[in-house]
């Protein structure tokens, strides 16, 4: 017999294909043991690991965090806040009741139905229809009020995040002199957001199960003693405990930490938005460098990165998943078969013996109602656990909230962490670092008005020195102008005296902040109308209050010649996004107008007139000074020295010279005013000489002019 007809037989041969079953079956059985084997080695020893290196989720920290927030949420117990969870707790009892009024009455229907008693069934059965009514009603208030109360949570939080952000301009330190929140625009946003949503979701999901499982217990044990029973309720609820616990310790063991995972994904989210935003407030740029593809190289790779968190998300539920429907939805209807049956099947009651059909139907009521509040109860049970995974992501949550505040709270105070490169692997050049992690430096208010810097170093963020020490004093009435390389610390110095950047060491003495006004080297346009752009930052209502009209704001724009304006927008109320309807010019005007409108004591000016023509320039100049106003001028311009009395410069290496601009400095200018005089007309030379050659070809006449050839252009 050929191999083939052997198979053939052997595959009709029933005896032979039970015994195959059976193989086939023991080796899959062996497979899967084998796999759970491992699953389970591979788990013990990363218990062993999670126990060695992660705490729980509830770790003192996460309650600790948790608390602080509340504390925002819920400022005081009469708030409003705490009568909405009030009367969300109420509405979730009230389901609780209902859903065992709800058992009861499916058990008196059954019974009917086994009685055969068909008006009991129509009464119990309207019974049953007429508790829809409130039964929907509530359901409906428990998502009204779950969502409300995140929306209330959202709006204390909010409004105390923004307070935080824009006190002792935390908006600027967080993102300019600390590095420890990146997108603070997604932590004010998304994060509040998720972190409220989950809190009250949380709490309906954790509330009503409790109340479920409490009440219920009661319920069944009360059940239990009605029908003398009561002797055999103690193993059930031995095995629903044993059950429960053992569900609840496997599964905290195999759950991954989601909240690190949400954490990180909420981080990357942030990261996103952060690109696209940037390219929504560079696209003329971008669109000029035909930066697209880099700039979309950026996007896709951080999309991606964004991703690869969503989906390793997503993979790590799918084996958290299986085990718990497993565990949840298999082993625990079997164990309640068994908890209902236990009382059932050996209680020694005799009460229901006498009944017509010799106990069967109330037995059946007993069994229904029993199954239908311990399915309930096993329900709230598995909310229960499946809310751990639920609080872990609420701690990422907490975690990146709570995170925000605290950083807020440390740069409002001046406490700043900053990751900075390491100097001697990526600088060749000597320059000296500072300790930037305390601030020893006095800001005093001066009485006469003047600025004064009393050995205060200029410290970049990172902790760069680019002044070692600065010691200056400017009086009202001394007009300043500051000069020296790129990057050497000029604008710096503004900073300093603005308040933006800490003084380290040293004392600085200045005017209140009002009565220094910056107008920086990039303008600001704010969104609003024509005249919140002069009058920025104050409102309408507060140039009311300083008695300025209209008809003040049109001198101010006479001034900078930017009269046109208002007639060319459509008034002072038109409404435009500034940014780009102004060109460079305008802008800067805008901004020099700004200086007429506050009046302020020292304008300090960072290259603010650089697209402004020079005559123009020159009579603004004028006008401020005629204000009374003192000017700091930054400036690479050699046309506006004459409107200063005093030389700062900066030598790039640290040093600087603060000195009078005497009549040498001043006879200098004259000089170099001269010279570009003559640079000019020597320029021309070569176009007079051919000029006059072309004259002597007309006229026919010899050119005698050689002694110009003597003439050499550099
Ligand atoms: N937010 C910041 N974080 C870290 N370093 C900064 C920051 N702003 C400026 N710096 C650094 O501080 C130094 C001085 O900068 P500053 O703006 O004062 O230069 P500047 O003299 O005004 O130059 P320019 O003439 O080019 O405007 C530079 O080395 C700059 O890189």
């Amino acid at each position: 017999m050929s191999v083939q007809s052997k198979l053939l037989t052997l595959a009709f041969d029933p005896n032979f294909r039970r015994k195959a079953k059976i193989g086939a079956v023991s080796f899959g059985a062996a497979l899967l043991a084998y796999n759970v084997y491992k699953l389970l080695r591979g788990k013990e020893n990363k218990v062993e690991v999670y126990k060695k290196k992660r705490k729980s989720v509830f770790d003192k920290e996460f309650l600790f965090r948790l608390s602080y927030l509340f504390k925002i949420m819920i400022p005081r117990l009469f708030c409003k806040e705490s009568g909405v969870i009030l009367i969300h707790s109420i509405i979730l009892m009230l389901r609780t009741f209902l859903s065992i009024y709800v058992a009861a009455l499916e058990g008196r229907i059954i019974k009917a139905i086994v009685q055969k008693d068909i008006s009991q069934f129509i009464y119990q059965i309207s019974k049953w229809l007429f508790v829809a009514v409130p039964a929907t009603f509530i359901n409906s208030m428990i998502r009204f009020f779950e969502s409300y109360l995140g929306l209330a949570f959202k709006i204390r939080l909010t409004s105390h995040a923004y307070n935080e952000y824009f006190k002792n301009q935390v908006y600027y330190r967080v993102s300019n002199l600390d590095s420890r929140l990146l997108n603070a625009d997604q932590c004010l946003t998304e994060d509040i957001t998720m972190f409220c949503s989950s809190v009250a979701h949380l709490y309906s999901h954790l509330t009503k199960p409790i109340f479920d499982i409490a009440l219920i217990s009661i319920t069944l044990i009360n059940y239990a003693r009605r029908r003398e029973a009561g002797g055999t309720i103690a193993p059930p609820m031995f095995m629903a405990a044993a059950v429960i616990f053992g569900t609840a310790q496997i599964l905290k063991c195999i759950s991954p930490r989601f909240g690190d995972m949400v954490a990180e994904e909420a981080n990357r989210k942030g990261n996103l938005r952060y690109l696209h935003s940037r390219i929504i407030a560079n696209s003329e740029e971008i669109a000029f460098y035909g930066g697209h593809e880099a700039e979309k190289n950026l996007l896709v790779k951080a999309f991606d990165k964004l991703n690869e968190q969503t989906k390793s998300i997503f993979k790590k539920r799918i084996v958290y998943i299986m085990v718990e429907q497993f565990l949840m939805k298999y082993l625990w209807s079997g164990t309640g078969m068994t908890m209902i049956a236990i009382p059932i099947l050996f209680s020694n009651s005799t009460i229901f013996d006498n009944e017509p059909d010799g106990g069967v139907s109330e037995r059946t009521r007993g069994f229904a109602t029993a199954k239908n509040l311990l399915y309930s109860s096993a329900d709230a049970a598995e909310r229960l656990m499946t809310s751990y995974k639920e609080v872990t992501e609420l701690a990422g949550y907490t975690s990146r909230v709570y995170n925000m505040f605290e950083v807020m709270d440390d740069v409002r105070n001046g406490k700043y962490q900053r990751q900075t490169v390491n100097v001697s692997e990526t600088l060749e050049i000597e320059n000296e670092r500072f300790d930037t992690s305390y601030i020893d430096g006095k800001i005093e208010i001066s009485s006469g008005g003047e600025i004064e810097l009393i050995q205060v170093p200029i410290v970049t963020p990172n902790g760069d020195v680019v002044v070692k020490n600065m010691a200056i004093k400017i009086t009202p009435g001394m007009h300043v102008l500051i000069t020296g390389p790129n990057g050497c610390g000029k604008s710096s110095l503004f900073r300093i005296l603005g308040g933006l950047w800490p003084v380290y060491r040293g004392r600085l003495r200045r005017p209140a902040k009002h009565q220094l006004y910056y107008i920086p080297q990039r303008p600001y346009m704010t969104l609003g109308t024509l005249r919140d752009q002069i009058i920025y930052p104050d409102t309408h209502h507060q140039m009311h209050q300083k008695n300025i009209t209209d008809i003040d704001l049109m001198q101010i724009l006479k001034t900078v010649h930017l009269i046109h304006i208002i007639e060319r927008e459509g008034g002072w109320d038109a409404k435009n996004d500034w940014m780009d309807v102004l060109s460079g010019g305008e802008k800067q005007r805008v901004g020099l107008a700004r200086v007429f409108y506050h009046s302020p004591q020292y304008a300090l000016l960072d290259e603010c007139t650089s697209a402004v023509s020079i005559d123009v320039e020159d009579k603004i100049y004028s006008s401020m000074k005629d204000q009374g106003i003192t000017l700091l001028t930054v400036t690479h311009r050699p046309t506006l020295w004459k409107f200063h009395t005093h030389l700062l410069k900066y030598d790039g290496e640290g040093g600087y010279k603060f000195t009078p601009m005497d009549t040498n400095v001043n006879q200098r200018l004259s000089f170099a005013d001269e010279k570009e005089e003559v640079e000019k007309r020597l320029r021309e030379v070569p176009l007079l000489k051919q000029r006059l050659k072309e004259l002597c070809k007309a006229l026919d006449e010899e050119n005698n002019s050689d002694s110009s050839e003597t003439i050499t252009v550099e």
